[in-house]
């Protein structure tokens, strides 16, 4: 299963198409459109989420509610593409135009892929960089995560979110079933499940907007009801944990990823790591802990699987940085109209989207079908086979 995703931020939509679902999977507008809601949402995002409502149209590969087993493809609109169809239209624009008509950009933002962009592409106008290194692009990643998670959800997994930092606040989390971790989440403005600590974080995030400055974070990712044995140790580029490591990486302005304690291994005992194996009628195989976060070997053990991801303070501010104009070579102050000043919770949802989509990309490589009832069947006998090996 892949997904290829185009668009540029101010172009008139955003496209992605998938190829490799089973048919017959129930699949509803509505079952993408409340995750690109939730994308949209949370304390600290800028002035251009109001102008977007963004919904997927279903262009391909659903008849009356199932997969065909065709590419799907959504289509997301951008609604402030009305306000940019001479800036970003795909006509020829006459030499009499003005770089002004084109909003030409010769001040690369320090922090963005706008200056090795320009380099690598040549572009010595930067917004040929700069709309499709926007994470306005991270809006179709969500949409297919959440075909993703659809698919998973009929396989008997669930996956969920949440914030466990922001600008230095750490929540403490509590131990909830993951039903409760998405409902708390989805009711915190931070996608926090410590109360305290999510107002806390507000403050944080209203006070570095006050500054004219920016903060970041750190997400969580919670699976429940993987089948053990999922991915591979055979090659580095089979291994689950390192796909998904990649996935988080990937999206903008990601810095660092950890599976199960991750960094805090580095200062432990392996006695205090490595989860001890047991075993039951009832679940089978089980680890007493789950240090390691749901992989050994680069394989799923059948534990939860946590992942984090750190996001970087968003970098452009309104206390403006130093940079270098192409042009000219002169220093500059950069300026800037709107932005996000902290983007941590809804990057929360599309780290939720990355991680769904990597395990049910390995699951399809697995236990690859054409049909929905044909791959239900095969992992419920993962299962049963995982349990009793
Ligand atoms: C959901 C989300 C929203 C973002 N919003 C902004 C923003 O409003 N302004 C900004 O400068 N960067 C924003 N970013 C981060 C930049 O897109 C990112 O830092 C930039 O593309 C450079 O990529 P890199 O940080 O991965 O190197 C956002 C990132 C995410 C995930
Ligand atoms: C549009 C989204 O985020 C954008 C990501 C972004 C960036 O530089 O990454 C910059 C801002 O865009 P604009 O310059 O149009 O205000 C954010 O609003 C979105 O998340 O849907």
């Amino acid at each position: 299963m892949r997904y290829l995703t185009a668009g540029e931020s101010h172009g008139p939509q955003l496209t992605t198409i998938i190829e490799g679902l089973p048919a017959g999977m129930p699949l509803l507008g509505e079952d993408i459109n409340t995750d690109l809601a939730r994308r949209q949402k949370g304390h600290g995002r800028g002035r251009r989420m109001q102008i977007e409502k963004d919904t997927a149209f279903i262009a391909s590969g659903v008849r009356h509610g199932l997969t065909l087993g065709s590419p799907l493809a959504l289509v997301v609109e951008n609604n402030d593409w009305k306000h940019w169809t001479k800036i970003m239209g795909s006509e020829p624009i006459s030499a009499q135009e003005s770089d002004e008509v084109k909003r030409k950009i010769t001040r690369p933002r320090p922090g963005h892929a706008d200056l090795n962009g320009g380099i690598k592409y040549g572009h010595r106008d930067l917004r040929n960089v700069l709309e499709r290194s926007s994470a306005r692009e991270t809006t179709v990643r969500v949409a297919a995560g959440a075909v993703a998670k659809k698919l998973l959800s009929l396989l008997g997994i669930e996956i969920a979110s949440h914030v466990i930092e922001i600008g230095g606040i750490t929540a403490v989390r509590p131990s909830l079933p993951i039903e409760e971790v998405k409902e708390r989440s989805e009711a915190s403005p931070v996608r926090c499940l410590d109360e305290e600590a999510g107002r806390k974080m507000m403050e944080a995030i209203d006070t570095a907007k006050a500054n004219g400055d920016s903060i970041g974070g750190i997400v969580e990712v919670i699976v429940e009801g993987m089948p053990a044995g999922v991915g591979s140790y055979v090659h580095y580029d089979r291994k689950l944990d390192a796909k998904i490591a990649a996935a988080i990486v990937s999206i903008n302005a990601f810095k660092g990823v950890e599976i199960g304690i991750g960094f805090e291994a580095a200062h432990r005992p392996g006695s205090e790591v490595h989860d001890e194996i047991a075993w039951d009628q009832e679940q089978g195989y089980y680890r007493k802990s789950n240090n390691l976060g749901g992989f050994e070997g680069g394989m799923t053990t059948g534990m939860p699987i946590i992942v984090r991801g750190v996001m970087k303070p968003i970098p452009t501010l309104y206390k403006p940085l130093q940079s270098i104009d192409i042009d000219t070579k002169e220093p500059f102050s950069a300026s800037i109209e709107r932005s996000d000043s902290c983007a941590v919770p809804a990057a929360a949802v599309v780290a939720e989207a990355a991680v769904a989509w990597e395990i049910a990309a390995a699951l399809m490589d697995q236990f690859s079908s054409d049909r929905m009832d044909v791959l239900v069947q095969a992992i419920e006998s993962q299962r049963e086979y995982a349990r009793e090996f």
